[in-house]
């Protein structure tokens, strides 16, 4: 799948000319007062460049705080003013879309919640039509399917939205984990690699869902070279109304940003450009070398398919399987590799062998 989005660069709309491009503020806006002292602390530190808070909060349950509303957007309209900031907040429908419009909002978002129904955001790239200079972010779906984040991008595009850009903010699980939403690392990966043109910002708090772990991620998804990063910041995150473990204040925001190691893409250094050729071109071996081995290795699954079905023996194997895994996951011990990753490999290696052999089977059944 390629996806043809010419989108805008992160730098065009946001106004920076630093990465990462750094969102930061509360979950919610609470109160004027706590909107503003934010604010002041943020703007201080001299690496913010778009002040974010929740007007609507999508909530699991209904008795939660469920956020300010329109009132809370005449706070962000305040800040806007006073400190020259630009601003940003979470929009679910067409009514949210006009009410941030009215208050001069720059940076609209789509949360997970809303990303997951096609319909809705249909709606909202509807009400988008026509707007001009305003950013609209994609967080992903709840679930891990990259094609209805794409869709929700093109729907926007559709409708001319150019300045756009990705949150990866991980993926809703029922899996004991350290994380609140586990990051799955390979989707925006893969996103990258479809989309590239598309910016991805990384949310960090959403993810992890306890403050301790923001830096972590932070500094994974800049490993990766994500183009920005959105810290949910509070001046006393503890009292927070909202999501008060996940949140930080500005000055551990400040001590993060100075912290993180930003990396680059690429370099204009030569002895390193010509040493990763090298490098680069060992692994073309080696990978050709894996392929042909497997190819060799399906040959002789495909004999044995053979005898099996000669023979009227089952496919699945369940001792030689288990033999095959232990003594697979021995051997990545003794070498120094990780044991988990070897026998994911072997399990995807084994489903193949399987699938194989009962085309075999399969064959000789039609013959019959
Ligand atoms: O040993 C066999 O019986 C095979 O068919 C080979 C193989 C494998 O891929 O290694 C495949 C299926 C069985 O469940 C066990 C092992």
């Amino acid at each position: 799948m390629k996806v043809e989005l010419n989108v805008n660069p992160i730098e065009s709309w946001a106004k920076t000319n630093h990465k990462p491009l750094i969102i930061a503020g509360p979950c919610s806006a609470e109160t004027p007062e706590q909107l503003m002292s934010t604010a002041k602390l943020l703007k201080d530190l001299g690496k913010v460049d778009v002040l974010r808070a929740g007007i609507w909060k999508p909530r699991t349950r209904p008795n939660a705080f469920e956020g300010s509303g329109e009132e809370g957007l005449k706070w962000l309209a305040e800040v806007k003013k006073e400190l020259g900031i630009q601003i940003g907040t979470e929009v679910a429908n067409p009514e949210h879309i006009e009410l941030a419009l009215k208050y001069g909002v720059d940076v609209l978002w789509v949360g997970a919640r809303t990303t997951v129904s096609p319909f809705a955001i249909q709606e909202m790239a509807d009400a988008m039509a026509g707007v001009k200079d305003k950013a609209v972010l994609i967080k992903n779906p709840t679930h891990p399917e990259l094609g209805l984040w794409i869709g929700a991008f093109e729907r926007f595009y559709r409708a001319g939205v150019r300045d756009l850009a990705a949150i990866h903010r991980g993926f809703s699980t029922i899996d004991k984990s350290k994380f609140r939403n586990v990051p799955t690392w390979s989707i925006p990966i893969e996103l990258k690699r479809i989309a590239p043109q598309i910016p991805i910002i990384c949310d960090p708090s959403h993810i992890g869902g306890k403050r301790d772990l923001i830096f972590e991620i932070s500094q994974k998804a800049m490993d990766l070279g994500f183009d920005g990063l959105m810290i949910e910041t509070h001046i006393d995150p503890d009292k927070a109304w909202s999501d008060a473990d996940q949140q930080v204040t500005p000055e551990r925001l400040g001590e993060i940003l100075t912290d993180l190691k930003i990396r680059t893409q690429s370099t204009t250094n030569v002895d390193f450009n010509d040493h990763l050729e090298e490098l680069r071109e060992k692994i073309d071996n080696i990978d050709r070398e894996l392929v042909e081995t497997l190819a060799t290795r399906m040959a002789v699954v495909e004999k044995i398919g053979e005898y099996k079905r000669d023979n009227n023996v089952t496919t699945l194997q369940v001792k030689r399987w288990d033999d095959i895994m232990k003594n697979r996951s021995e051997l990545a011990k003794k070498l120094g590799i990780n044991e988990e990753f070897v026998v994911d490999v072997f399990k995807l290696v084994h489903e193949e062998s399987i699938r194989r052999q009962t085309e075999i089977m399969k064959a000789v059944e039609s013959k019959a």
